[in-house]
């Protein structure tokens, strides 16, 4: 469905996206993640034919978005991240006027925009006007717009971004309906939305990608690599120097607990465990150890890990 390759967008002497190559198929639902500024948004501004590319080329349902751009535009609902709504227009009217500018014609657009208020729960709001409805609301009729002129890909910018957990969770169950007939690709900071929603997740920052596989595959190759928890009493970073000298560790992030204690989490080498060479250094230097356990990562241990600028 989504074909990219070497993806460069240059503005002025920055590179905000930098030969990024990737394909999304049809029926997935695409997690899209990186920290602020990797090149999220402009990357499907590019995709949705929004910004020109540098370089490189963008194929979406076999048509290529900027040489013939308004074919692949017909096959895309995109949801910028802000959505831009007209205040003074009611719920159903705006839907209708954003129908005609798609060029459905005007009975496509009456079934349509009861297909999309149906949708997208929004009977009852459907006479309000848009300004005086809650973010959630206003996320929902962006999703409407988006899905009016029944694309096969949508392409949603932090669409769940400024809702609460009630309105997350809504969003995030329409995006799973929809995704049973629509491949998607999303942009979210939310890792547990990406766990819960996302058949596969590409992590991009610095314009480029980092990791691309399924949340668990991610998860999985990341615990390999092994993450030990220690509390020990003493200072933290005499501690995290003296236990980053033992064999197989790679990193040692300490912090000093209010109560006098040193939490460390200990990143080992693939298939080693440092447990028992931390407890013997503990023993040598007389260091009371109240706890020593390995830590089961999550994806958000993997984001950080891939994308830590230090
Ligand atoms: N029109 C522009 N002119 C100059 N620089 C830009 C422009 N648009 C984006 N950038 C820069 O490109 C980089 C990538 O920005 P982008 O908005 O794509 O990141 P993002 O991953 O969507 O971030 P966020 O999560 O904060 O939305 C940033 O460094 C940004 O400052």
């Amino acid at each position: 469905m989504i074909e990219v390759r070497d993806l460069t967008k240059r503005f002025a002497r920055h590179t905000a996206v930098n030969e990024l190559s990737f394909s999304v198929g049809k029926g997935e639902i695409v997690g899209f993640l990186g920290p602020n500024g990797a090149g999220k948004t402009t990357t499907m501004r590019m995709l949705t034919g929004y910004l020109p590319p540098t370089s490189g080329s963008i194929q979406i349902g076999g048509c290529d978005v900027f040489r013939d751009s308004i074919h692949a535009r017909r096959k895309i609902g995109y949801m910028p991240e802000n959505v831009p709504l007209y205040d003074d227009m009611r719920v159903r009217e705006y839907l209708k006027f954003r129908a005609r500018l798609k060029g459905l014609s005007p009975r496509e657009t009456r079934q349509r925009v009861n297909e999309v208020i149906e949708t997208c729960g929004l009977e009852s709001v459907r006479r309000k006007m848009i300004r005086v409805l809650s973010k959630g609301y206003r996320q929902r009729v962006g999703l409407a717009d988006a899905l009016v002129h029944d694309p096969d890909l949508l392409i949603l910018d932090e669409p769940t971004n400024g809702l609460d957990p009630n309105q997350i969770r809504q969003i995030r169950e329409l995006i799973k309906r929809l995704g049973e007939n629509h491949t998607i690709l999303l942009s979210t900071h939310i890792l547990s939305e990406v766990e819960m929603t996302c058949s596969r997740v590409i992590i991009i920052d610095g314009g480029k990608i980092r990791a691309q596989d399924t949340p668990k595959a991610l998860v999985e190759n990341m615990r390999a690599a092994g993450k030990v928890q220690a509390e020990i009493l003493g200072d933290a970073a005499v501690i995290a120097d003296a236990i980053a000298q033992l064999d197989h560790v790679k990193r040692v992030q300490p912090t000093a607990l209010e109560d006098g204690w040193a939490a460390l989490e200990v990143l080992v080498d693939s298939g080693t465990d440092a447990r028992e060479r931390i407890h013997e250094l503990a023993v040598r230097k007389s260091w009371p150890v109240r706890s020593l356990f390995r830590r089961e990562s999550t994806l958000e241990d993997v984001f950080v890990e891939l994308t830590r600028r230090d």
